[in-house]
């Protein structure tokens, strides 16, 4: 950086030097040969233009090290061409000669102010758009970035051709009008020429006839043309967000730890929505704005292609100013949208946790948390508005003064009898409207790469596939329920490091019940998991009657292992719609419990539910009690029959009677396989094996009496139990253990 300053400076200086010369001389008139006037002076302008240019850029070239800062050699040949381009303008637009031919920004003063604005203008420049060419890697990653937005955009029109009919219909509505749209500011203009000269009638009508329709075509157009976008975009959208829960409900539990709700739940509602309207809505301002740039231009050249010049200046001020403010407003715009989201989080913790909240009395805490959320929104919103203020103060800044500019002009061309008054209000119009077009095109530009970013991110997990498969195809007629747990290693996704199963094996028989005991944190929740096929074990594997676990076909299996959970999950719907759950063999007009196959247990007594099927639950069962929630979970799980049964500590929230009921309703499928986790002495003596579970391994294996000979681990934590749970006044009754 500070080299290519250094030589900048030295350039300049050489610049400096050269163009006084050339200044003194022309001043002192020597050689008078070369002193034409128009023209020729500028040809002569131009060539020393050239000759300059060369001889300070291959000052530069010596200078510098080869593939060395591009910057420095644009700001060369910036400085070169201001001088050639001032004049060429002044003589075209106001034919105004050069006053000699070294050209009037050769004296030093001059020379320097331009180099000076060149060097602001180019520094800039490089800020605001780097230079990716400057080095061979920034080239590949440009390449590679725009190579793979090119096929992402590919692959979205690709899931745009079921709605091609709409697509094309818009196409033909967008094209028609614009042309429609085109003509207006044309009569326009026309009918002020025949109201401003001599007034004939009929061209009168017939101009405002001719603005009437072309309005009209343009509405009618734009209407059908918006509808016809607008719908295309909402089947798009139906289409791949319904795809994408697909493939997400598809992945494995793992992938839902590790991956943050509010993620899911963007790309599901945002990301969706900006993909679809890459194509849709961007392509469609994109179409219209170039169509009509291309008119407009053609237009407004015919009208007049001096005053066209002119407006040109406008244009990059324009581009440059909107690309700014692109990245700015939406780097702001998503910080707001990310602090929004954490205030919400704020608000919605402290709702669901109201109970802690109340019993702890953090009401005004929980306030100033939200107030302090809300506070960074607030500023961050108010720099959104600034910069955005500030950018239309800039651009109405910049229409004013080209508007001014062009009036100037304007009015010097309708004196010299080169234009109409009427021909420079459609051209003020048109000329509104370019700059209006020019600034969709760069915003749609910008906003294409962000749709296409999403769609990148919509096609992450369209395209994931679930680590845990689910596509094998065995489904045997019938199922014993022989369960082998073969030599486990398994470490959660979120915890690689740290084995939650080591080396853990453990056999289940048909119409035997398993109980698993042991501390908290064992490892006892981790088993069931595994044998739900939640995870996929790192080592060893599960057998079902001596066949892979992952060999099983997915539905199949899971109407085989049935499981109740410690945290039973309900969902709002009635009590019935939450027993039938997934089953397609319930008439929806019969309850659960009267479902057909007579070997199904009556479920409202078995599971004591003393409420009626038709009652709601609320969302996530919150209208229910812990013991309701748990009764329909176990009816849940109980209606399918399932060969193999889990309930880990199922029976913490029940009283005594409902527990009874339960404990009866499993004893009437005795060639089930159980596997139970629970602290209560009761269902664990009843076990047929019991294992002790502790860091991943099992420490003792046997029936409640082997285990209480043995006088180890088992005996301890029974022990342990029930002193806890005699002192919690727990409905257990067991007699301690004799000594
Ligand atoms: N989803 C998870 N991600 C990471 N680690 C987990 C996860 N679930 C459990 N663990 C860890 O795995 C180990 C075994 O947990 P597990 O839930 O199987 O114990 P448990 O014996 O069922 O305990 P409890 O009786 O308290 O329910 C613990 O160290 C726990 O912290």
């Amino acid at each position: 950086m500070m080299e290519s300053t250094k030589i900048f400076a030295a350039a300049i200086c050489l610049d400096l030097a050269v163009c006084s010369a050339l200044h003194y001389v022309a001043k002192f008139g020597l050689p008078p040969s070369l002193s034409p006037s128009g023209w020729q002076s500028l040809a002569q302008i131009w060539m020393l233009a050239g000759l300059r240019w060369a001889l300070v850029r291959l000052f530069c070239v010596v200078l510098t090290k080869p593939g060395s800062k591009a910057v420095l050699h644009r700001c060369v040949t910036a400085i070169c061409l201001l001088g050639p381009v001032y004049e060429s303008g002044l003589l075209v637009l106001f034919e105004k000669h050069p006053e000699h031919w070294s050209g009037s920004l050769s004296s030093p003063g001059k020379t320097l102010i331009a180099a000076t604005a060149t060097a602001i203008a180019s520094l800039f420049w490089e800020v605001n758009f780097p230079d990716s060419r400057g080095d061979a890697c920034g080239m590949s990653n440009g390449t590679e970035r725009k190579q793979r937005a090119r096929a992402l955009f590919m692959r979205v029109i690709r899931y745009s051709i079921p709605d091609a009919l709409f697509l094309c219909g818009a196409f033909v509505f967008l094209a028609f009008a614009v042309i429609c749209e085109m003509f207006i500011p044309f009569y326009t203009g026309k009918v002020i020429d025949i109201l401003g000269s001599h007034y004939q009638p009929t061209s009168f009508v017939t101009a405002i006839f001719y603005m009437g329709l072309f309005s009209m075509g343009s509405s009618v157009g734009a209407g059908l043309r918006g509808g016809l976008f607008m719908c295309s975009l909402s089947r798009l959208n139906k289409r791949v967000r319904v795809m994408l829960f697909q493939a997400l409900v598809k992945q494995e539990i793992g992938f839902f730890e590790v991956t943050k709700t509010g993620d899911l739940t963007s790309r599901l509602s945002t990301d969706t929505t900006l993909m679809s309207q890459s194509v849709a809505m961007n392509v469609n301002i994109l179409l219209r704005s170039l169509i009509n740039m291309v008119g407009v231009l053609v237009l407004m050249v015919s009208l007049s292609w001096k005053l066209t010049l002119v407006t040109f200046i406008e244009f990059p001020l324009i581009a440059i100013s909107q690309k700014i403010y692109n990245n700015r407003y939406e780097k702001l715009s998503k910080e707001v949208q990310d602090s929004i989201a954490q205030a919400n989080d704020t608000a919605g913790e402290c709702v669901a946790g109201i109970r802690t909240v109340r019993s702890f009395n953090t009401e005004r805490s929980e306030a100033r948390r939200y107030d302090d959320r809300i506070m960074v929104t607030h500023d961050l919103k108010t720099r959104r508005d600034t910069v955005r203020a500030v950018y239309l103060l800039f651009s109405r800044l910049v229409t004013l003064a080209i508007q001014f500019l062009m009036l100037y002009y304007g009015r010097q061309l309708i004196k010299r009898g080169e234009m109409s008054t009427g021909n420079l209000v459609s051209f003020i119009l048109y000329q509104e409207n370019m700059g209006s077009n020019v600034m969709s095109v760069v915003y749609i530009c910008g906003n294409m790469l962000n749709s296409v970013g999403a769609a990148a991110k919509v096609f992450e997990y369209l395209d994931r596939e679930p680590q845990v498969s689910t596509q094998e195809e065995l489904q045997p007629e019938t199922l014993r329920g022989h369960v082998q747990f073969q030599d486990l290693t398994f470490s959660y996704p979120t915890r690689p490091d740290r084995p939650a199963l080591k080396g853990f094996s453990l056999e289940m028989k048909p119409g035997h019940m398993t109980a698993l005991v042991g501390a908290s944190g064992g490892g006892k929740s981790t088993c069931v998991s595994l044998l739900e096929r939640f995870y996929q074990p790192q080592e060893g594997e599960i057998l079902l009657d001596g066949q892979p676990l992952h060999r099983y076909q997915h539905k199949y299996l899971h109407s085989m292992v049935a499981m109740v959970g410690q945290e039973p999950v309900l969902f709002s719907g009635s009590i019935r719609d939450n027993i039938a759950y997934g089953l397609t063999d319930c008439p929806p007009g019969e309850g659960a419990g009267s479902c057909p196959q007579g070997k199904r247990p009556r479920l409202h007594q078995q599971t004591g539910a003393r409420v009626c099927f038709g009652t709601d639950v609320g969302e996530r069962g919150s209208q229910l009690s812990g013991g309701q929630k748990q009764r329909i979970a176990i009816a849940r799980a109980l209606i399918r029959q399932p060969q193999v049964l889990i309930l880990d500590e199922v029976t913490s929230s029940l009283d005594t009677e409902s527990e009874h009921m339960i404990q009866q309703a499993l004893a009437s499928c005795p060639s089930q396989t159980l596997l139970v986790i629970a602290h209560r002495l009761k269902t664990v003596e009843k076990a047929d094996q019991i294992v002790v579970i502790d860091q991943g391994q099992v420490l003792e294996q046997g029936t409640h009496q082997e285990l209480m000979d043995k006088k180890g681990n088992y005996y301890k934590l029974r022990e342990r139990l029930f002193s806890e749970n005699n002192s919690s006044g727990s409905a257990d009754h067991s007699k301690p253990p004799s000594q």
